[in-house]
């Protein structure tokens, strides 16, 4: 059990949150826990997850779950990683090398994104299980290739391309509060030249969806990965599908592996819950490429629902930014055990020894109709 300065024991993800929120400004706060325009989707994500009722197995002769899970090679001693998220400096002055310090304590998966406060580099060297590097498509396709190669020169395992950010989507919150990166956080792996609109704090609106309209090229379609493919040997993972037909998309184009995701809410509005996408996207792959899976994961019997759903890893967006904020790594690996000492229990629980022995008998099927209010 974590327990950090405040003396309260930290027993769950919620108690991570409640913590961090105490010691984050109300700007950073809102820009992590947001979602986009009326924040649906978002309640919604962690609505679905409420739908789910286990059928737990007894008998079954399981006195310890295995939660080791292998990806491209890596093993990893959980399948609950890190999901790529901007500027972790806004929460921690060492920013994503105490995230990767944290996920290494724990054996995950750290997805480190584009817009990462430290570089690249240094990430690497506080490292000690794997590192995906997530990249936005933007206009200057050199920035992305010298990523690419940098990424792939520190170790990295695979390149994450984010799919579901043709534009930024709208959220309400940061406009509000013109919220804008600033003092000595900068998405330090990004030449300043595209990154200077973002920095600028500017009269109402959000910098970051100003900035992201001018980088981004919102213009992508399925013919250009053959481009980022060709940029690098790592394998290249499509984050952001929804659908059985982008699925089918993304197979039939060479993707390693995919992500359901729809961006943790903030992104379409109104788009269907992750949950409620999964299963019909496992069913499109086939098994013909690994699917993983985010969009409000927060304790271990929720990983355990979408694993039995096809996922073959789960990462979580705002979890670690919580433990990351009450804690720096200790409180990153706070989360991530926290969240895999819960699955394991779960899988006890329910019968399931081993990640390979969660499949759609260990739910009830109306949690899978994905009824979505
Ligand atoms: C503060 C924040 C920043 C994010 N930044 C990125 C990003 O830079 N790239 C990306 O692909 N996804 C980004 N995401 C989306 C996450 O990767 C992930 O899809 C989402 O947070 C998962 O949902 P959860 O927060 O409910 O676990 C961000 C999410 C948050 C909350
Ligand atoms: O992707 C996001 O959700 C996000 O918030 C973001 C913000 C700035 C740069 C890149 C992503």
């Amino acid at each position: 059990m974590t327990q950090l300065q405040t003396g309260t024991p930290l027993l769950t993800a919620s108690d991570y949150r409640r913590s961090a929120q105490r010691l984050v400004g109300s700007d950073v706060w809102d820009f992590i826990e947001g979602g986009a325009e009326d924040e649906r989707t978002l309640a919604a994500n962690l609505r679905a997850f409420d739908r789910v009722r286990l059928r737990p197995r007894v008998l079954a002769g399981v006195p310890d779950a295995d939660t080791t899970v292998s990806l491209f090679g890596t093993a990893y001693a959980t399948p609950i990683g890190i999901a790529p998220t901007a500027y972790h400096r806004l929460v921690d002055a060492e920013g994503e090398v105490a995230t990767a310090r944290g996920a290494g304590r724990a054996g995950a998966l750290f997805v480190v994104g584009m817009f990462a406060s430290r570089t690249i580099e240094d990430i690497a060297a506080a490292a000690s299980s794997g590192l995906w590097l997530q990249l936005y498509w933007l206009r200057r396709r050199d920035v992305m290739r010298d990523l690419a190669e940098r990424a792939e020169r520190s170790g990295y395992g695979a390149i994450m391309l984010t799919v579901d950010v043709p534009r930024m989507g709208r959220r309400w919150r940061d406009m509000r509060n013109g919220f804008a990166i600033g003092g000595d956080v900068a998405a330090v792996n990004i030449e300043p030249a595209v990154m200077a609109e973002a920095h600028r704090r500017d009269e109402g609106g959000s910098a970051l969806a100003r900035h992201t309209a001018g980088s981004f090229d919102p213009s992508l379609s399925w013919a250009d990965l053959a481009w980022l493919r060709d940029c690098t040997r790592l394998p290249l993972v499509l984050k952001g599908i929804l659908t059985a037909e982008d699925a089918a998309l993304a197979v039939a184009h060479g993707a390693d592996a995919i992500v359901v995701s729809n961006h943790g809410g903030r992104q379409l509005d109104g788009a269907v819950a992750s949950l409620d996408a999964l299963a019909e996207v496992a069913d499109a792959v086939g098994g013909a490429c690994p699917v993983l899976f985010d969009g409000g994961v927060r304790r271990g019997a929720d990983a355990l629902a979408a694993l039995a759903l096809g996922a073959r890893m789960v990462l979580l967006g705002r979890p670690p930014l919580w433990g990351l904020a009450a804690g720096g790594a200790d409180g990153v690996a706070g989360v991530l055990r926290t969240a895999t000492e819960e699955l394991a229990h779960a899988m006890v629980l329910a019968g399931r020894a081993a990640l390979p022995d969660l499949d759609r008998t260990a739910l009830r099927p109306t949690s899978l109709a994905g009824g979505d209010a």
